[in-house]
């Protein structure tokens, strides 16, 4: 289960002086293999294939690009069950989860590229011209553990479908899913040097992408510190940039919701990945009220998760990714009792059954103030923040008051009034009444949970440049 491997211009080859890290399982805290971290020079390599590929991908046909994407998604659906399993031994996350979720929307997001990619008008004319879209270059590509394949995939499929080339720098944290989704692109019979997967750290190989100056534009989804980084090297070759970054989402259960029903569909959406989802919906705002049969309702949802082996099928929640986040979370969780919440579900140190692994109790506070550091700070693990208000302008205002703007969630029978609701809210995606996760709308924060947006024909732009041909007719 090693990843000692790198991908470049066509060739699986040893990273350039590498270093190596331990691949941990974290249900158990066992070593299954080793990733080797490259280096600056690696990203050399790897952006100067890109560059030299360029040329030649950037002016293939929509068809051969679609004939590439088709292969690809192929070769993903006959790997699914397996891209899944690495996904849980690298990460934790539940097999069923993995397998219908993760492995899937990650999928989708090919499927959606070639939908998007038979239709789609590169030119339009205009009266006193054409305007004319065209992919960027070479494209650096940043990602996370959380989401592994799916953020990975959200980037190199519209990447791919617009023509552009790239370098890819997935967590080191997560590296085998990456290895075989590069196995997969390969297979696909993508020209050398289109895709090109660096693994490697993010003050290493992550910086030497974002300053390189023959990369034209990156692209990170990660935590806010890393994405500001990023943004900072890039601007020295004014870089176009991309930032899917973190978030603090607002879940608004306005007076005439069905209480039981919309705070159990709350606890759960927010202990989903076992909490480590950038949108979950981590601050739910109840009508005071309501407070008690609130309460009552979280206790009784938190009572039906499935705690254990993320590898059996039953388990609906699986460890946390790492040591420092399980520090991370139970620092957090103490600082809720210290601050003075009220303690609903859960607290601080491992659940009773779990001696190793980096499992935490899924935690639920209520009384929260929007004061406290589990109210402000993305926590990243499965705690819910219950805060009750007295008005629906309150609530709104609640809502947004924090730093991020990627998500937020309506719940009330009446759609006018929800929408109402929804207007106010600043951030890059509502939700309401428990609709879905959406593959296909743009995604993306407001504020500092980052710049741009993935998925669907929003994702597809913003691999293309303008260019305005004055004077010219169709
Ligand atoms: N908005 C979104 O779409 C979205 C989706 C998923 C996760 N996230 C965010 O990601 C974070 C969790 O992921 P994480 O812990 O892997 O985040 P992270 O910021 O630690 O790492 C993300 C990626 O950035 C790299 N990186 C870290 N420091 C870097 C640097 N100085 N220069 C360049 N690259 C660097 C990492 O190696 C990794 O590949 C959370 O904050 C979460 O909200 C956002």
């Amino acid at each position: 289960m090693d990843a000692l491997e790198i991908y470049i211009d066509g060739n699986w080859v040893k990273p350039d002086g590498a270093r190596e890290m331990a691949i941990i399982n974290p249900a158990d805290e066992r070593q299954i293999g080793r990733v080797a971290l490259g280096s600056a020079a690696d990203v050399d390599r790897a952006v100067a294939a890109a560059r030299r590929a360029f040329d030649a991908w950037s002016t293939t046909t929509r068809a051969e690009r679609l004939e590439a994407l088709r292969r690809i998604v192929d070769g993903f659906r006959a790997r699914l069950p397996e891209l899944a399993r690495l996904m849980t031994m690298e990460m934790g996350v539940p097999i069923t989860f993995s397998t219908e979720r993760q492995a899937t929307v990650a999928l989708f997001h090919f499927e959606e590229a070639i939908r998007v990619l038979e239709t789609y008008e590169f030119e339009r004319a205009e009266p006193t011209g054409i305007i004319r879209r065209e992919p960027i270059g070479v494209c650096g590509m940043i990602t996370p553990w959380n989401w592994p394949l799916n953020q990975m995939a959200s980037k190199i499929a519209p990447a791919l479908a617009t023509g552009c080339t790239m370098v890819l720098k997935p967590s080191e944290i997560a590296p085998l899913s990456a290895r075989a989704l590069a196995e997969i692109i390969d297979a696909a019979g993508v020209p050398p040097g289109v895709f090109n997967l660096v693994q490697g750290d993010g003050p290493t190989v992550g910086e030497a992408i974002a300053s390189h100056p023959e990369v034209d534009m990156v692209s990170i989804t990660g935590s806010a510190g890393a994405g500001i980084r990023v943004a900072k090297l890039a601007a020295d070759t004014i870089k176009r940039v991309a930032q899917e970054l973190g978030g603090k989402s607002a879940n608004i259960l306005l007076p005439d919701a069905d209480m039981a029903k919309a705070v159990a569909a709350g606890v759960h959406a927010c202990n989903t990945n076992a909490g480590q989802n950038c949108q979950s919906p981590t601050r739910m705002l109840v009508p005071r009220a309501n407070r008690d049969e609130a309460i009552a309702a979280a206790r009784g949802a938190i009572d039906t998760i499935v705690l254990g082996d993320p590898m059996d099928p039953k388990t609906t929640m699986g460890p946390l990714v790492s040591q420092s986040q399980f520090d991370k979370v139970q620092a957090l969780i103490a600082s809720g009792i210290d601050e003075g919440a009220t303690l609903v579900a859960g607290g601080p140190g491992r659940p009773a059954a779990a001696n190793a692994g980096y499992f935490v109790r899924p935690t639920v506070f209520a009384d929260v103030t929007p004061d406290m550091r589990i109210a402000r700070e993305e926590i990243f693990g499965p705690v819910l923040s219950m805060m009750f208000y007295d008005s629906e302008g309150e609530a709104v205002a609640i809502a947004n008051d924090t730093p991020f703007g990627l998500a937020g969630f309506v719940q009330s029978p009446d759609p006018e009034r929800a929408r109402k609701i929804a207007n106010r809210i600043r951030a890059g995606r509502v939700y309401y009444n428990g609709a879905p996760f959406d593959r296909s709308l743009p995604f993306g924060g407001y504020k500092q949970s980052g710049n741009g947006r993935e998925f669907g024909l929003a994702g597809f732009e913003e691999y293309l440049e303008t260019k305005a041909l004055v004077g010219f007719t169709a």
